[in-house]
């Protein structure tokens, strides 16, 4: 296979996130109470979901007319259905309308019942076979709604691998977020992470046209690293990770950071550790991983399951997977590996004996 098979996908994939991103900045920036519902799994989502899934649905199909299309997408348009949800499926029309003419590229008018269409492409299985779009419309909604990170995550699987991947982080600073626990005084926030398998993995400033290459950060001495991991204590079990740090001799508090932008600004080498250790029964999404997975391999990291094997992504709407997520450098890798396994090793013994 030619590493720029690509191309054309790439460049489709990135249009497509960036213009969601504008519809999720206009929301945040206005964000109204009546715009967060409850799903049925109580989790929150918001018609910048909702219309971010829109979009990029759309931008996809328009762009890439003669592919066949397969998107495994978080958001179904099943609630905006109920006779409750007109004014908010009207909204995010009009939202997802306002989009398309601010930016000016495509002169499109949709109405609910494309709205709803489009949103509804995405219930693909995915799987082993062929290709298939993977989104994330907002990942970290919960961060979003707070008016903290949260990134739009798309990926394409072929053949069960992912081959490209595109993080937008509207919120996270361009310049290193390494001791600045989130903050930065520097003016230029909003950044657009894309990589292709083989062909490494770029950073550029959200809506700005040029793009750098990025890379991990090399440290072999855990002294020197930080690590990344869920802002939202029900997402992750922090005892956990800072058990597994102390073991490294990791000396930095963890970094903690909603949604994908931790796979971002690892990849960038901002930390060198992105630990995730979800409560027992939570069973993992692919949209919350394929994007920033490629694009931390591709900036040179590994990421694997606690048990050390790569994440499958052929398997279908989730990941299978052992434990936990465990993301860093091919140098670190190795000695993080038995850090983790020791430590959930004594946690299961501790639990054991109580
Ligand atoms: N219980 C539990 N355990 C683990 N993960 C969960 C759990 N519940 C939700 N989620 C998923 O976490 C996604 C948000 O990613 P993060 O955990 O990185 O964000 S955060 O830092 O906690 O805000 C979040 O993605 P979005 O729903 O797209 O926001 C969820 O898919
Ligand atoms: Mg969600
Ligand atoms: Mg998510
Ligand atoms: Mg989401």
């Amino acid at each position: 296979m030619s590493s720029s098979s690509y191309e054309k996908e790439l460049a489709a994939a990135k249009k497509a996130a960036s213009l969601a991103a504008r519809l999720c900045q206009t929301v945040q920036k206005a964000l109204l109470k009546s715009d967060i519902q409850s799903k049925a799994d109580k989790s929150p989502v918001t018609v910048a979901d909702y219309g971010s899934q829109a979009i990029v649905s759309l931008v996809l199909k328009m762009e890439l007319p003669s592919e066949k299309f397969s998107l495994v997408a978080e958001e179904d348009s099943a609630d905006l259905q109920k006779d409750e949800s007109q004014e908010t499926l009207k909204r995010i029309t009009d939202l997802v309308n306002d989009t398309f003419s601010s930016e000016g590229t495509y002169s499109i008018s949709v109405s609910e019942e494309d709205v709803l269409a489009a949103i509804d492409s995405g219930k693909s299985d995915g799987g082993p076979h062929g290709r298939h779009w993977v989104l994330d419309p907002i990942d970290g909604t919960k961060g979003f709604v707070r008016g903290d990170q949260y990134a739009i995550a798309l990926a394409l699987l072929d053949e069960g691998r992912v081959v490209l991947g595109v993080l937008a982080c509207p919120n996270l600073p361009f310049t290193s977020i390494a001791n600045l626990d989130g903050h930065s005084s520097e003016n230029q926030i909003g950044c657009l992470f894309s990589a292709q398998t083989g062909c490494g993995a770029y950073m550029q400033l959200l809506h700005e046209p040029s793009a750098a290459k990025i890379s991990v950060c090399t440290t072999e001495n855990p002294a020197d690293a930080s690590f990344f991991e869920s802002y939202e204590a029900a997402h992750s079990l922090h005892d956990l990770s800072s058990a597994i740090a102390k073991k490294l001799g990791v000396q930095a508090p963890p970094v903690r950071i909603d949604s994908q932008a931790k796979y971002g600004a690892l990849a960038r080498g901002d930390g060198a550790i992105y630990l995730r250790f979800p409560h027992k029964g939570y069973r993992e999404k692919i949209w919350d991983h394929a994007a920033g997975s490629i694009v931390v391999t591709e900036a040179g990291g590994i990421a694997t399951d606690a048990a050390g094997n790569n994440l499958d992504f052929s398997k279908g709407r989730y990941l299978d997977l052992d434990t936990g997520i465990i993301v860093t450098n091919k140098k670190l890798m190795p000695s993080l590996l038995s850090a983790v396994q020791e430590a959930i090793r004594e946690q299961t013994q501790s639990a054991s004996h109580m």
